[in-house]
């Protein structure tokens, strides 16, 4: 990988005013999004608002149908998709598993388990691991090839609170260790909160987007979250004012129609809710 002294800062990928339209529908629209080298961005958003299609879109999986996605020249990506499809009847060790994609220097598997805090597993069959290991083996599978940019959509399922924070921590010690820039989903702001430098919430739209330090600063946080907020347990659910329609317009609260919703600003105060 590229020195991380050298190149910190620079722009992994870029998304400028992109959006995904499927079956006559936007799935996500007017998206802008940057990714820096050494920078964690996490994606919060409900179920369904885009935030698959936003990071399948900036790593070039899907092509945006209107906008713009820049990538640096050369970008490595190390992605963990939502879904891993596993056929669980075959045997299949975690060796196995990293080396699935193609063969791998067996002091090169060791280290990035070790880097995920596994190297016991090395020869453990996949399907006796637990959630939480099973998570690691994939950071592991995806960190081998020493990406530029590592992307992980929602990282932490099957995982128990503890083992959300401790996965949390790892994804940070790796920024910090190799330089990589992080793009991150999650549904759990509560924990990602002190992980991550950049939030941006998603909803068909860039809902709002800012460092979660603006989030726990503001007086809807403070409001909402009273004596919760020092543990800095926090769901970032919004009321979302207005609904999108097929064709990308949105009506706003007031029953008028509007080209655009014109939420995306740069301050994390807008209403929160507690789960
Ligand atoms: N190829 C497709 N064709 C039509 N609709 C699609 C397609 N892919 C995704 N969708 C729809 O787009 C919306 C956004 O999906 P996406 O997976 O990006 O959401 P998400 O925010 O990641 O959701 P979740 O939190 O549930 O994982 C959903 O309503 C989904 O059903």
């Amino acid at each position: 990988m590229l020195q991380a002294t050298e190149r910190s800062g620079e722009t992994l990928v870029e998304m400028r005013n992109a959006g995904v339209r499927r079956a006559g529908r936007w799935l996500v629209r007017g998206v802008d999004l940057a990714v820096r080298r050494g920078e964690i961005v996490t994606l919060i958003g409900p179920n369904g608002s885009g935030k698959s299609t936003t990071v399948k879109t900036a790593i070039g999986v899907i092509a945006p149908d209107e906008g713009e996605v820049r990538r640096a020249p050369g970008l490595k990506v190390g992605y963990v998709p939502q879904k891993v499809t596993v056929d669980w009847t075959l045997p299949l060790s975690v060796e196995r598993l990293m080396r699935l994609t193609g063969p791998l220097p067996r002091a090169e598997v060791a280290a990035a388990l070790e880097a995920v805090g596994i190297p016991h597993l090395a020869a453990a069959e996949v399907q006796t691991l637990s959630g939480g290991e099973f998570q690691r083996a994939l950071l592991a599978r995806a960190l081998v090839r020493k990406p530029d940019l590592l992307v992980l959509d929602e990282p932490v399922q099957g995982v128990d609170f503890s083992g959300e924070i401790a996965l949390y921590q790892l994804i940070r010690d790796i920024r910090e260790r190799t330089g990589c820039g992080i793009l991150l989903i999650s549904h759990d702001l509560h924990v990602v909160m002190a992980e991550t430098d950049t939030v941006i919430c998603l909803n068909g739209h860039v809902c709002c987007r800012g460092t979660p330090e603006s989030v726990l600063r503001s007086p809807e946080y403070a409001q909402l979250f009273g004596a919760r907020a020092g543990e800095t347990l926090a769901i970032y659910n919004h009321h979302h004012d207005h609904t999108h329609l097929a064709d990308g317009r949105v009506r706003l609260a007031d029953g008028t129609i509007a080209e655009r919703c014109g939420h995306d600003h740069d301050h994390a105060g807008e209403r929160h809710d507690a789960r």
